[in-house]
């Protein structure tokens, strides 16, 4: 298990159906070192036919004609559709709005979304519900195993400790995202454009990532090369690292990992000891695939809002806490001392996105910061 892949900071690929102590040991492991970890597909948690058919339905959608996409634009609750260059990742170093088109689908209530679908969607309502119904099962299955893999007190929930704080009647913000990069025109003026999806960490407790065969892009800065004193410094490029579709040892996959990545709120939760790595999506360089589209999909996993973020306990989580306490400095970056609730972390992260905007004195529509 674990195989190590050379070129991709050593981000390993983990087989979870390998025996399960072993398997959440590896996944600690691997969230504590690079934050970003390979889950083997093989159809297991999800059959490869849905993860396909949800991709052709992103490609439906995303070439449906904007007249069909604009009632759904999306709101401040973060739900809907969010157009070319309307978001920007990283507000400090990006001249323009990131080079893609996303569509948000929050929780779905009784099989139904509590949002405009576009016609598009509307026949295939079940199947995007399944999928997130997956997703969010193997949100739950990677949190069980983290709660092993940090042998959290029995007494105290165990191996529960995460998962059961992501499931029950009360919302949770869990978003299906659907992502397209589309090619550059071919007469593009390089000035005018910079990055797919700027730097930037996720705001909740792990992401799912699907990307598709021959579509590359995606990078991440290894959490052991960021520069401590200069956390946001991004345009470091020495450290920024290619995170390939097909890893090696997964080439004959019949699609490609699953992708999982801390976010903040995970980060938080453990005193830093699991990371939130910085990640962005580069164009394709000019020799490789000058002008193709890329697609990707990410279930962004939060917690029920009304979670207290109180520690986790768990001797691993508690000595990460006394060695430098990186989570106590978050504490105090967010000026929050005692435990905070899911919702008031993600407000806190939307409000520092908020600030960053003020302070570059630009006034721009609230769709720009919805939540990574
Ligand atoms: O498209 C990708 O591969 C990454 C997308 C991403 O990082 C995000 O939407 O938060
Ligand atoms: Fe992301």
């Amino acid at each position: 298990m674990g195989s190590i892949n050379g070129n991709a900071g050593l981000i390993p690929v983990i087989d979870l159906s390998g025996p399960e102590h072993d398997v959440a040991k590896e996944l600690v492991d691997a969230a504590a070192t690079y934050g970003f970890i390979y889950i083997k597909n093989l159809g297991k948690d999800i059959p490869i036919e849905a993860i396909d058919s949800i991709f052709d339905l992103s490609k439906r959608f995303f070439s449906s004609p904007i007249e069909e996409k604009q009632p759904c634009k999306i709101s401040e609750n973060n739900r809907g559709w969010v157009g070319m260059h309307a978001e920007t990742l990283d507000t400090k170093n990006q001249k323009k709005g990131d080079f893609k088109e996303a569509m948000n689908l929050g929780e779905f209530i009784n099989g139904y979304a509590q949002q405009p679908l576009p016609p598009v969607f509307a026949p295939r309502e079940a199947e995007l519900d399944r999928f997130q119904k997956y997703c969010q099962s193997l949100m739950l299955k990677i949190l069980t195993l983290f709660a092993i893999g940090l042998e959290v007190d029995p007494a105290l929930g165990g191996s529960d400790w995460f998962s059961s704080r992501h499931q029950g009647t009360d919302p949770s913000s869990c978003t299906l995202r659907l992502l397209h990069y589309p090619p550059l025109p071919p007469d593009t003026n390089l000035d005018s454009v910079d990055i797919r999806a700027g730097a930037h960490s996720d705001y909740g407790s792990i992401t799912l990532l699907f990307q598709r065969p021959g579509q590359p892009g995606l990078e991440i800065i290894p959490p052991s090369t960021m520069d401590p004193s200069a956390p946001k410094n991004y345009t470091n490029t020495a450290s920024w690292t290619p995170v390939p579709v097909f890893p090696p040892g997964t080439e004959s996959d019949p699609s490609p990992p699953i992708l999982v990545n801390i976010g903040d709120l995970l980060s938080y939760w453990t005193n830093n000891l699991l990371k939130s790595t910085v990640h962005r999506v580069i164009f394709p360089s000019s020799t490789s695939s000058p002008s193709s589209d890329r697609y990707s999909i990410a279930y962004f996993g939060h917690p029920i809002g009304s979670t207290i973020l109180e520690p986790v306990p768990s001797e691993r989580v508690k000595e990460a806490g006394r060695n430098g306490g990186e989570g106590a400095s978050l504490r105090a970056a967010t000026g929050v001392e005692e435990a905070m609730t899911a919702d008031e972390h993600l407000m806190s992260r939307l409000k520092a996105t908020y600030l960053g905007l003020y302070r570059d004195g630009e006034d721009k529509p609230k769709e720009e910061i919805a939540a990574a």
